[in-house]
């Protein structure tokens, strides 16, 4: 036993430091005075830091588990320092951190960080103002300048500014009150920052089908209990109005709500969407919110006041005290996995927050991903589907422009077949979208006399022409530099030409063929703020546009109602590269794009152009099958134990030179396992050879799906002694193969 200062008896406690150590550290705290969950400071070294007091136990599965760490001896303990006046972090969360730690072989406190980052947990100042002191009157010499504040003030605390404007004395004159005490200040009452939302406001009236889903949607969530449902329904078919239901069912329970969607900071359509349904908005979390409003929200989700909160993956670790239902929309976005530091799918952990917070989850898509089908189909999740677009509304026409039959003129992208489309559709005083996934203006460029091409001098890849800014960039690493005049390589003039097309050059082509076209161009980096998009949706929906031109983020929910003809430029684009997931992907993409065509009373059509008329990607675009596609790619898929049918974990060695990667990789292929039902593929340069300078090799372990990959690796890298230039990261469940 030991003894505080105040000879109070001090025990052990265990606190997650935001840091990257193997575990918790252990502390000394007065008997009784902590619970798991509380922030703490701590003393580490000469440094003060912020901790969660952990807990002993945990749920992590004993086959993914990290082995327990060995015991310090109570003498050799420091004592916390003191407790912070915040929420403490809510059970669940800390049994996710845990969970999401172990099965990403990440440190749990780098984990931990990502929910109790300092910007979150800085106290938020409380704001005083003034009110009526105790002292009387008597003794004071009443200025007509006081007798005013003493007629302004009341029981409700006023700001100075407030008290100021009001009455129009100085703020001296309120010091001079407050030190006679006739004013005392008192924390001002400050409005709750996101309003409840009201479950009643807007109902909408739901066809049977959404009405049936929706029912069967709420039943869960009144239930309180772990499951979840596949919401499935065509583009339009109203599936965000359906989950609003299980939305208002959970408002109805007073629990509160999370919603995931791929690409919140540009999802302005759907929080005016959620503001008509509830009358308020919701709360918004994702990496852009500025560092005031960010700490609020945190702090106002940690108090339960937040009911609603709509975010990206980086909500997953927010304080929720009273969860009561996630949803995931667009469920099969690959946008969903964080490719950074701590590697994990938003999706799959979402499950995982749910399951471990025993609440339904709802996964949503109009072309859900393989692993959620999987799922369905052995019964693991539910299933509900809306099989018809809303009100009169069909689903668009879908038609192949073969190229290799009808090409565009030479130097061009746009074949005859789809310019004429366009053309009758302005005749038509409707508006039309033209898709292509690929920013800037030119994907190569090559000189004409040598053949040299244009590439990154810190990765393995070309470098794209934006024109507009007359700049060459890398979209890896950020690297640009001017267009050359002369070839850098054998010095000709003139002779470097663009090759392909990105989505500046099709605008160029575009204002050709239409020259009186309003025309908007969309690309993540023409449009990255919210502000800039809501102008742009705005412009679109009041029909100050004819063209809309973008790259994916025009794929996202958008819903215009005059807009009918969708053009794919490029149908082939995601095809290449040999990705596990590349044809499943391009039919996802492709359909969203198709989906935005035709969605009110006009009818919609949608070309695509594209090399490989027979792929089963045109095949199931065009017949609109999307079933059958999912049992071919399935059937692929099985053989092998290619995911879902089994597990994958990605290794990327990392080094400053090409050998010294190598070696590396060569070290690890040599001590890889060899174990029943298990294999690893590689080692072999990784797609993107040379990444920001760094050379990288990479190894796959695939295993059945019974199999754990996390104690293989973790027996596979044991050991392993890394240099200051090298480096292995560990992606579990990879979904990008770059
Ligand atoms: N019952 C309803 N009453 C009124 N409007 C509805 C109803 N159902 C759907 N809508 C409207 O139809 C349009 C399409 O619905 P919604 O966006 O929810 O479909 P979705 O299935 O989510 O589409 P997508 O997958 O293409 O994004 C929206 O404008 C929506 O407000
Ligand atoms: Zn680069």
């Amino acid at each position: 036993m030991k003894l505080t200062a105040d000879g109070e008896r001090a025990v052990r406690v265990s606190v997650l430091l935001p840091l990257p150590f193997p575990t918790p550290l252990d502390y000394l705290a007065p008997e009784g005075r902590v619970s798991p969950g509380d922030l703490v400071s701590v003393p580490l070294g000469r440094r003060q830091e912020t901790g969660c007091v952990w807990d002993t136990q945990s749920d992590v599965p004993a086959d993914f588990a990290p082995a327990p760490a060995r015991e310090v001896a109570l003498a050799r303990l420091k004592p916390i320092l003191g407790q912070l006046d915040l929420p403490p972090i809510p059970a669940d969360l800390r049994r996710f951190i845990d969970w999401l730690a172990a099965y990403t072989l990440t440190p749990p406190g780098l984990v931990l960080a990502m929910a109790i980052r300092a910007r979150h947990t800085q106290p938020t100042r409380v704001q005083l103002g003034w009110i009526r002191g105790e002292a009387d009157l008597a003794g004071l010499r009443l200025t007509e300048a006081r007798q005013r504040v003493l007629d302004a003030i009341g029981d409700v605390p006023l700001s100075t500014a407030a008290l100021t404007e009001k009455t129009g004395v100085s703020p001296a004159v309120l010091r001079g009150l407050a030190s006679a005490g006739v004013l005392k200040e008192a924390p001002l009452v400050v409005a709750p920052l996101f309003a409840p939302p009201d479950a009643g406001f807007h109902p909408p009236h739901l066809s049977e089908e959404q009405r049936e889903a929706a029912d069967h949607l709420s039943e869960g969530v009144k239930a309180h209990r772990f499951g979840v449902t596949l919401l499935e329904g065509v583009t339009g078919s109203g599936k965000t109005e359906v989950y609003f239901e299980a939305v208002a069912a959970c408002l109805a329970a007073g629990r509160q709500c999370l919603v995931l969607l791929p690409e919140i900071a540009l999802s302005t359509q759907w929080t005016d969407r959620f503001a008509r349904r509830f009358g308020v908005q919701p709360a918004l979390w994702h990496s852009e919110l500025g560092g005031k409003k960010r700490r609020e929200t945190w702090h106002a989700i940690a108090q339960g006041q937040a009911a609603v909160v709509v975010g990206a993956r980086s909500a997953l670790f927010l304080p929720f005290p009273d969860l009561g239902l996630i949803i995931v929309d667009e469920e099969h976005e690959s946008a969903f996995k964080q490719e950074e530091g701590v590697t994990y799918h938003g999706r799959d952990m979402a499950i995982v927050r749910a399951r471990l917070s025993d609440v339904p989850a709802i996964l949503v898509s109009a072309t859900p991903s393989l692993e959620t089908l999987t799922n369905v189909e052995n019964g693991r999740y539910q299933h509900v589907t809306l099989h018809s677009r809303h009100g009169n509304a069909t689903l668009p026409d879908v038609r192949l422009v073969d190229m290799r039959r009808a090409p565009p003129e030479r130097g061009q992208f746009l074949s005859p077949e789809l310019v004429a489309a366009i053309s009758a559709t302005f005749e038509r005083q409707e508006q039309a979208m033209l898709f292509l996934n690929r920013r800037g203006y030119a994907p190569l460029t090559l000189c004409r006399s040598c053949g040299h091409r244009m590439e990154c001098p810190n990765c393995s890849a070309w470098l794209v022409e934006h024109r507009a800014r007359q700049m060459l960039t890398c979209h890896h690493c950020g690297h640009h530099e001017a267009l050359p005049e002369t070839c850098p390589s054998c010095d000709a003039e003139a002779s470097l030409v663009a090759i392909g097309p990105g989505i500046e050059r099709v605008h160029e082509e575009a204002r050709l063929h239409f020259p009186d076209a309003r025309i908007l161009v969309m690309a993540s980096d023409t449009l990255g703020s919210p502000s800039a998009t809501a102008e742009a949706v705005r412009r679109i929906s009041d029909r100050e546009i004819d063209l809309v031109i973008g790259t994916q983020i025009v794929a996202k929910g958008w819903h215009f109602p005059d807009l009918t003809l969708v053009g794919v430029v490029d149908a082939d684009l995601g095809l290449g590269g040999g990705d596990l997931r590349a044809a499943e992907r391009t039919v996802q993409l492709l359909h969203q794009v198709s989906g935005r065509a035709g969605r009110a009373d006009k009818p919609g059509a949608v070309l695509l152009q594209s090399y490989l008329g027979d792929h089963p990607v045109m095949k199931a675009l065009v017949s609109n099958d999307y079933q059958a596609f999912m049992e071919q790619e399935s059937a692929q898929r099985k053989p092998g134990f290619w995911p879902p049918y089994g597990r994958l974990a990605a290794l990327i060695v990392s080094a400053d030179s090409a050998e010294a990667a190598d070696r590396l990789a060569a070290k690890l292929g040599a001590r890889a396992p060899e174990l029943p039902g298990t294999q690893v593929l590689g080692p072999a340069p990784a797609p993107l050879a040379i990444l920001r300078g760094r050379h990288r090799r990479r190894l796959l372990l695939r295993t059945r799906r019974n199999v754990a990959v996390q104690p293989i690796l973790r027996q596979w890298l044991e050991g392993v002694k890394l240099s200051s230039h090298e480096r292995i990261d560990i992606d579990i469940d990879p979904i990008s193969f770059l």
